[in-house]
């Protein structure tokens, strides 16, 4: 089962202008919502790749109702412990005319320890040595910045496969817990090591450091310019694919859930680095963050190129 946690999850709100004007009055082309947050993110993707998922985390509210009901109308398995506050709305806007697409995402509610506690010990109980646990995303504003690692390392001690994509504090001390994976984008990677990154030898360098906590796998996502895939063994570098792009967002959590996929199934190297370019470039052909469709993931598959170093 791949698992995976979303604790402070979003209904995504994408509105197109057509050329967003600062500082002027912008009409909306078009809107739509989406049950969004990474890990559910993540879990959406992972069920179009027939893999099996449960998503788990926390809601409340109207919005949080939204989002369940999407779940289930999906039939993505769901365990959601309920808070008391209004769980968030991000606002993401997508600049036809210069095809930008900028995120405006709020804090979200916070939330007792208790509970944070309850559902680490409730998610942790019952994750087994076949499971893969996956971590992303912001968390509540006064949960411990640990929150990450300490997840990551209960889960290592049931035998379970960890997956880390995260930003800032919880990136940096989930690391320390040694996840079997990690996903930074090359922004996060900046700031993990607080450095401008100018190449990707660079880029591949800094993130060996990794190894040294006990993470055997850190894959480097590049936006359109593509992703490197790092291991003891081997550095891959895949070139982005050519798509029609309508909005990116979530194409890193598409790359996540088909990281844990080819994880789950134990494909080759060349499988995982085929089906991880190609389910992201799928994903950033749909609205919002709507998964990309099997079909086109299989057959962008054949189109993917890399280079190992
Ligand atoms: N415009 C694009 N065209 C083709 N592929 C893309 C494009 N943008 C992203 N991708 C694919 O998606 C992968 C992940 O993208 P990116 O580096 O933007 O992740 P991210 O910043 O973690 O995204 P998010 O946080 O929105 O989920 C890239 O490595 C690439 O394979
Ligand atoms: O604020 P966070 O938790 O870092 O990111 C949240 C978010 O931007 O990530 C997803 C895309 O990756 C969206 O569904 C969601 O709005």
């Amino acid at each position: 089962m791949i698992i995976t946690i979303t604790l402070n999850p979003a209904v995504d709100k994408t509105i197109e202008v057509d050329d967003f004007m600062e500082n002027g009055v912008n009409r909306v082309s078009t809107s739509r919502l989406d049950a969004g947050g990474k890990g559910i993110n993540v879990s959406k993707v992972v069920q179009v790749l027939g893999e099996k998922t449960v998503a788990v985390g926390l809601l409340g509210g109207s919005t949080g109702d939204y989002i369940k009901n999407a779940l289930d109308q999906w039939g993505i398995e769901n365990s959601f412990t309920r808070i008391c506050g209004d769980t968030r709305t991000n606002i993401k806007v997508v600049d036809k005319a210069k095809g930008f697409n900028t995120d405006i995402n709020e804090k979200g509610p916070e939330v007792s320890e208790n509970l944070i506690n309850t559902l680490v010990n409730e998610t942790i109980a019952a994750v087994n040595d076949k499971d893969i646990l996956v971590l992303s995303g912001s968390v509540p504003g006064n949960i411990d910045k640990n929150i990450y690692g300490k997840m990551v390392s209960l889960a290592k001690e049931k035998g379970a496969i960890t997956i880390l994509d995260a930003d800032g504090e919880l990136l940096k001390e989930g690391i320390k817990a040694g996840p079997y994976m990690v996903k930074p984008n090359i922004h996060e990677l900046e700031r993990l090591y607080g450095t401008k990154i100018n190449n990707e030898q660079e880029a591949i360098e800094l993130a060996k450091d990794m190894f040294n906590y006990g993470v055997q796998y850190i894959v480097i996502s590049l936006g359109e310019k593509g992703s490197i895939f790092i291991s003891k063994e081997s550095t891959v570098v895949a070139a982005g694919l050519k798509v029609d792009a309508i909005s990116t967002v979530g194409a890193g959590d598409s790359m996540v859930a088909a990281l844990a996929v080819s994880l789950k199934r134990g494909y080759t190297l060349d499988k995982r680095v085929r089906l991880a370019v190609a389910t992201s470039a799928a994903s950033v052909m749909t609205p919002g963050t709507q998964p990309g469709e099997l079909e086109i993931i299989e057959e962008l598959e054949k189109q993917v190129t890399y280079k190992k170093i």
